[in-house]
């Protein structure tokens, strides 16, 4: 499966790799030695942990281009043990994907997939943090989860649970089971989302009256369903029937608690297929003992499974499935080919559309900038290596120069790798587009970009890129710009990355090996000098140029190297009385 060149740097660990690794090359911090390892599996394809139940299909595919380990009902501990050996971890809803698993993959997790909607269960801060692209299945379950909440909401009005138990223990209790109709009732549906929106239209079939409070939500799509948008309050207290579809997250928890209750329509129904957490479990317990709510249907649970003797699970009121929304035959087979198809192509460096921590980014944009984003990447590595040690890079600006119009640029990968460029090479972290802005601001590294809009041809993406580092010494004075900052501009020449220009000096270098950086008073036969040095100990010279400010002025000499000279050639260069500085930059 070819990956495409340089892109996998997006989500990988890739060190001084030259020719792409189809799968990341692990860095191991080792007695304190960088030893690089190629640790992807067995074949050379990557691990793929599946940690619950997945549809055949998605299984199938995941088999085709990696080795799965399918291992369900892991205690954390042994999650943590089998985490360090795998490439990507998928799951559902019943495993918790915390810090902990990060910290012990040390880094190796590259993808953790949730084959299904709702990320609670997942650390997205530290996912993140550890730069592991979080990918769900937000659609192939959408309508399952729908039809849930429509038979929970139709069952518990007509007491099927109940009624059913109780037919089963040989009773025949027609006058205790007698429910409510549906149709002429009003519905709040709490999250218009697709979900949501499906269980409306449903409902709107039953003959309810549908009400929806959902604030991100555009009231022509409500209207475009026969729904009304209304207020939290409104939908609270005029809802005959509640049904929650909305994520869990900090502004939803126990968003249904004593205070909402007591607001609420004496005798209304509560329906939850959404998580347990958006309602406060106890104060519904007391609600449906005071009588202000008669019934609940509860698909889910602020702990999953619930505890044997929960009481509402256990309330003769409550109707309840152990999380089954999203459990139907063709719902997991949607969801597991979804999120085989998005870790697989995670993997593959490419990025998911349904990447949950991380910019969306079209393959087409990928493709278009994929020289950018080498030389982003190659310029941040330069400028940083120009810093005197103990400099502190705090201040960094990047530019821009294109035809395009700012709007048809998508800059956010190049900021990523030029935060790649700068950080690695000083610090034992991997960085990717996923956590590149997080550790940048750990660091204290802030980050600006400016456009300079040409007005050439916008048939290229990119005229050049410069990367500015301010407040800083540098190594090599000839790399600061009229302002004191260090200045280095790239270009891609015919399809690679090149430098061309250090501080105020213009220089033309391929950017595809190590950099040696000379300042000299311009005269003849250095060029042949410094190669001779090279030549004397074998290392390869890709480019040569000199940048000169005027004839007989000072100049700047750049030499690409395929390898890193040693300290003496290097001294030797140094050593060359017309030769007033020189710096060697490995890339
Ligand atoms: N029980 C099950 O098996 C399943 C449960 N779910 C749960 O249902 C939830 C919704 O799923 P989808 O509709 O696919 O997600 P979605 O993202 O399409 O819709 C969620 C909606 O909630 C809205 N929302 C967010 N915060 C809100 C707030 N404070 N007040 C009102 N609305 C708010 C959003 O604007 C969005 O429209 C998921 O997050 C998941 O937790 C989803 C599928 C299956
Ligand atoms: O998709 C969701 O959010 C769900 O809650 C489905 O959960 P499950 O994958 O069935 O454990």
């Amino acid at each position: 499966m070819a990956t495409p060149l340089g892109l996998s740097s997006l989500f990988s660990s890739r060190i001084h790799t030259t020719t792409p690794s189809l799968f990341p090359i692990h860095r191991k911090e080792f007695n304190r030695r960088r030893i690089i390892l190629v640790t992807a599996g067995g074949g050379g394809k990557p691990t793929i942990l599946v940690a619950e139940k997945l549809g055949q299909a998605g299984i199938d595919l995941l088999k085709k281009h990696a080795n799965v380990d399918c291992s369900y009902d892991l205690s954390v501990e042994e999650l943590c043990t089998k985490i360090s050996l795998c490439d990507a971890l998928i799951v559902r809803s019943g495993t918790k994907v915390g810090r902990d698993v990060f910290e012990s993959s040390r880094g190796r997790l590259k993808v953790v997939g949730r084959a299904g909607v709702g990320i609670d269960n997942v650390d997205l801060a530290a996912a993140t943090e550890y730069g592991c692209l979080v990918v769900n299945a937000p659609t192939a379950n959408t309508v399952a989860a729908a039809e849930h909440g429509i038979a929970l909401l139709t069952a518990m009005a007509r007491n099927v649970a109940q009624a059913d138990a109780s037919i089963k223990a040989g009773k025949w209790m027609r006058s205790k089971y007698v429910g409510v109709s549906l149709v002429g009732k009003t519905l709040a549906v709490l999250g218009f989302g697709k979900v949501g929106s499906e269980v409306a239209r449903r409902a709107r079939g039953l003959g309810m009256h549908v009400i929806t409070h959902d604030p991100y939500a555009p009231a022509d799509r409500a209207r475009a369903i026969g729904v009304e948008l209304v207020s939290f309050e409104v939908a609270i207290s005029t809802a005959d029937f509640i049904s929650l579809h909305l994520p869990l997250t900090a502004a939803t928890s126990k968003m249904l608690n004593d205070e909402t209750f007591a607001r609420m329509k004496r005798g209304v129904r509560i329906v939850n297929v959404a998580r347990g957490g958006v309602i406060d479990e106890d104060a519904l317990l007391r609600a449906l003992d005071s009588g202000i709510v008669a019934q609940a249907a509860l698909d889910v649970f602020t702990v999953e499974p619930p505890v044997k003797d929960n009481k509402l699970v256990l309330h003769e009121s409550v109707t309840a499935t152990p999380h089954l929304g999203a459990s139907t035959m063709e719902a997991q087979e949607g969801v597991a080919v979804e999120i085989a198809e998005a870790v697989v192509g995670a993997l593959r460096g490419e990025l998911a559309a349904t990447a949950v921590n991380a910019p969306m980014v079209p393959p087409e944009v990928l493709r278009e900038l994929k020289p950018y984003v080498v030389l982003a990447e190659k310029l941040g590595r330069l400028a940083v290596q120009l810093v005197t040690g103990g400099s502190g890079v705090d201040a960094v600006k990047v530019t821009y120069a294109s035809s395009r119009s700012p709007d048809d640029l998508d800059t956010r990968l190049l900021r990523a790798m030029v935060i790649k460029g700068l950080i690695e090479p000083i610090s034992s972290v991997f960085i990717n587009l996923v956590n590149s802005d997080y550790v940048a601001k750990q660091r204290g590294v802030k980050i600006s970009e400016e456009r300079m809009v040409l007005d050439g041809s916008p048939e290229d993406p990119i005229e050049y890129i410069t990367v500015t580092i301010a407040n800083v010494e540098s190594r090599f004075a000839s790399a600061l710009s009229e302002s004191g900052e260090i200045k280095v501009e790239g270009r891609v020449k015919q399809g690679v990355p090149s430098l061309t220009k250090v501080g105020l000096f213009g220089v033309d270098v391929s950017l595809e090996g190590s950099v040696i950086l000379c300042r000299q008073v311009d005269q003849p036969g250095m060029i042949g000098k410094v190669g001779g040095i090279l030549g004397d100990e074998n290392v390869n010279v890709s480019f040569m140029s000199v940048g000169r400010i005027a004839p007989g002025k000072q100049a700047v000499m750049a030499i690409g190297v395929d390898e890193q000279p040693s300290k003496e050639t290097l001294k030797k260069i140094g050593d060359i009385s017309a030769i007033e500085e020189f710096v060697f930059l490995k890339l």
